[in-house]
């Protein structure tokens, strides 16, 4: 018999869901040491014996009375669409709080299965578990899993199927009996009871709920329920018992409720859990007296970040010199299909367009993989967490949490995903806040820019410096203009906010390579697809229309006057390569592009920037790495050698170091990348938010640009 049965798999932030999701599935979603990295529902699918079975991964939530956006999608997902098990997937290693949202489920009277995850964590601390108790208190199954070692899987995926009630003989084996129901004591109860009975009168919400059930949530305070009810007489009396039990118990009926849920947990483990050894200070408490230390803490941040760059360009340097001679190597060779000097557009395009543009940006790959093989390695050992917690202090004063600060870190990869990130925010003036400034966190995107430039304009022993530097430009733009929106448009209340520390944990080999080629996947496909693309697009744009046949005949009879003076070789070879360069130069002039960019010479030139770098800067909107590109292929076709030097020295020869700074800095600041608005526009179901922000950006880092090139050349630094 064949049988297909939906699992949603849920649990508190932070638990292995996704890892556990991970392993099922074969999928690859994306897992972080920090809370709040799922933040939609993903699906996958698999075969257990005779069943298939659907997965859904949940974003974190602790209740199922959800405050933020990502945790109404949790529950969502739980009460309407009635999965088939749900899998309260739960750290075993911090056992009483993660309970609590097992002992909702309970209520809920789903089929449920608890898989006590972390359970090498939990092993090492010292914690046993009697299975088997804590399995009859709660009606379930449970497994003990190490998601991040596939541990307990097979197992997991037994109590699954028998939960749903379909195993392989066909015969109903449901859970282990029924679960312990909690009681909220004699004044709540009777409370619960009135409710109870007027919701079965008025057939609130069709008995899609057990009654009981959605007394307790009601009286819980549980908003979006209450607005589901519509029955009058049901909301009459919540706000009459509401009130009673006020009185009577001095405290709201959902702290009551709260409370008694933890009485029954803190029960559950005197009976069935209990500690080994007692370890008070545990390692993770040490390390963290230090990196999170008051004084000590931002140095040490700092100069992590430091060393992460400082290793991306010493690392990363001999494998880009590797690529960058491959394409050079490459483009000789197609050059070589055509007869010396030929003015073939195909050979234009294969060798100037492609190899110019597309081989510029893969050639930063290493330093791509670097970067964010470090940036992994802080994440999975829950580094990335502690220093949310040190921005946490400083956010404050900016009236903006910690919890800001982890879409920040995200968005040192890609906006887009960190624009998402901010779903974990409850208050919507945070979350707007967060969004607008995040982009100014350097993407993934704008690396190459940097490795293009920093080595062509900067001494060696400065390259690492120079990154971090324009990093922590971005980082503290964000935040002072994350304090001016706050002041002006965004006014208001921030939420209170406890940051919570994960356990420090030795990543695994396997995880964090799998993080660094993510992220390395994802830019080569980016550079074969939309880069490619663009990269055509601005050939052609570069290219056409091209001169006049009178100019190309003027430049023509030029040369042949030069073959014929009576001067020697050498000269004449001299002269004859000046023309040739003179007459690329006058078509790149003539071209669209050359068009577009003198028309915006008057705006680019207080910036230090000639038209050349505006092309290149129009084409970023694109895709930042499309900067790169351009640069490499108006380069390409300005000259006419083929096998000349690397694009950082004709830079280098062209440019001051002053503008090569400039040139990074707009490219922090401005505007980020036409996915960025899109995603943005629909975070904040907003058109006038995403033009905000694009307008916003792009006018504070023409400002800023300009103000620092003026101030450059007046001090003459750089130039
Ligand atoms: N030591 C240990 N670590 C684990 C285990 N399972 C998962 N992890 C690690 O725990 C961290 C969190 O895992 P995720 O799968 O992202 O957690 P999640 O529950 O999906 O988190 P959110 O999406 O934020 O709610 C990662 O660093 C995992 O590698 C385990 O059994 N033992
Ligand atoms: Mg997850």
């Amino acid at each position: 018999m064949k049988s297909k049965i939906v699992v949603a798999l849920a649990g508190n932030p932070n638990s292995g869901k996704t890892t556990i999701f991970n392993n099922l599935t074969g999928a690859r979603q994306h897992v972080g040491n920090y809370p709040g990295v799922t933040v939609e529902r993903k699906e996958g699918f698999l075969r257990h014996g005779d069943t298939e079975l659907k997965i859904v991964d949940l974003p974190g939530t602790y209740s199922l009375t959800a405050y933020s956006a990502e945790e109404l999608v949790a529950r969502n997902f739980l009460l309407d669409e009635m999965p088939d098990v749900v899998v309260d997937i739960l750290d075993a290693s911090n056992l009483e709080r993660n309970l609590y949202l097992a002992v909702q489920l309970m209520e809920l009277g789903v089929p449920l299965v608890l898989a006590f995850n972390m359970s090498d964590m939990a092993r090492a601390r010292g914690y046993e578990f009697d299975i088997e108790k804590i399995s009859r208190y709660f009606g379930a199954r449970i497994v003990q899993t190490t998601g991040n070692k596939g541990g307990g899987m097979k197992e997991l995926l037994d109590a699954i199927v028998l939960t749903a009630g379909k195993s392989e003989s066909g015969v109903d084996n449901a859970g282990n009996g029924r679960p312990a129901a909690i009681s909220y004591g004699p004044e709540l109860e009777e409370e619960i009871a009135t409710i109870e009975a007027l919701i079965k009168m008025a057939n609130s919400l069709n008995g899609k709920y057990d009654a009981r059930w959605l007394a307790v949530k009601l009286l819980e305070n549980d908003r979006e329920l209450r607005k589901a009810v519509a029955s009058p007489e049901v909301h009459a009396q919540i706000e009459k018992s509401a009130a009673h039990v006020e009185k009577t118990l001095g405290e709201q009926p959902e702290t009551t409720i709260a409370g008694c849920r933890y009485g029954f947990i803190s029960g559950v483990c005197q009976e069935a859990a209990r500690s080994t050894i007692e370890i008070r200070h545990t390692m993770s408490d040490r390390v963290d007296a230090v990196v999170t230390n008051r004084v000590l803490g931002l140095p040490i941040f700092l100069g992590l970040m430091y060393l992460v760059f400082q290793l991306t360009f010493t690392l990363g340097d001999p494998p880009m010199g590797w690529l960058e001679a491959l394409f050079g190597w490459m483009g000789e060779q197609m050059a070589g299909w055509w007869p010396e000097g030929s003015e073939s557009l195909l050979k234009s395009l294969l060798v100037d367009g492609v190899i110019g543009g597309v081989g510029g940006v893969v050639v930063f790959l290493p330093n791509i993989l670097l970067l964010f093989l470090a940036i992994a390695i802080l994440e999975d050992t829950g580094y990335m967490a502690r220093a949310a917690f040190i921005m946490d202090r400083l956010m404050h004063k900016i009236g903006l949490h910690g919890k800001s600060f982890i879409p920040m870190l995200i968005g040192f990869g890609c906006s887009v995903p960190a624009i998402m990130a901010t779903r974990t925010l409850e208050n919507r003036r945070d979350r707007l806040t967060t969004m607008m400034v995040v982009p100014l966190m350097s993407c993934g995107a704008r690396l190459p820019i940097y490795a293009l430039i920093i080595p062509a304009f900067f001494p060696q022993a400065w390259h690492g410096p120079m990154l971090w530097i324009i990093y922590v430009i971005g980082v503290l733009l964000a935040v002072a203009s994350a304090k001016l929106l706050r002041l002006t448009v965004l006014k208001g209340e921030s939420v209170p906010f406890v940051m919570e520390l994960p356990p420090y944990r030795l990543p695994t080999l396997k995880g964090v390579l799998i993080h660094m080629w993510e992220r390395g996947w994802l830019y080569l496909k980016k550079a074969g697809t939309i880069i490619l693309g663009i990269s055509i697009l601005l050939w052609a744009m570069t290219t056409f229309p091209g001169l006049s046949a009178e100019e190309s005949s003027r430049y023509e009879k030029a040369r042949q006057a030069v073959a014929m003076e009576n001067i020697g070789e050498e000269e004449k070879a001299e002269k004859l390569a000046a023309l040739d360069n003179a007459e690329k130069e006058a078509a790149l002039r003539g071209s669209i592009a050359g068009n577009v960019g003198h028309a915006l010479e008057p705006l680019l030139k207080p910036m230090g920037f000639d038209w050349k770098i505006g092309t290149a800067l129009i084409g970023a909107f694109a895709a930042k790495e499309v900067f790169v590109a351009q640069m490499g292929i108006v380069y390409a076709m300005g000259e006419a050698d083929e096998e000349s030097e690397t694009l950082r020295d004709k830079l280098k020869g062209t440019y001051s170091p002053l503008v090569g700074f400039c040139i990074m800095l707009f490219c922090l600041v401005s505007a980020p990348c036409m996915a960025t608005i899109a995603v943005t526009r629909r975070e904040s179901n907003s058109w006038r938010w995403a033009l905000f922000q694009l307008g916003g950006l792009t006018l504070m880092a023409y400002v800023l640009t300009v103000i620092v090139f003026q101030t450059g050349r007046l001090l003459g630094i750089g130039i």
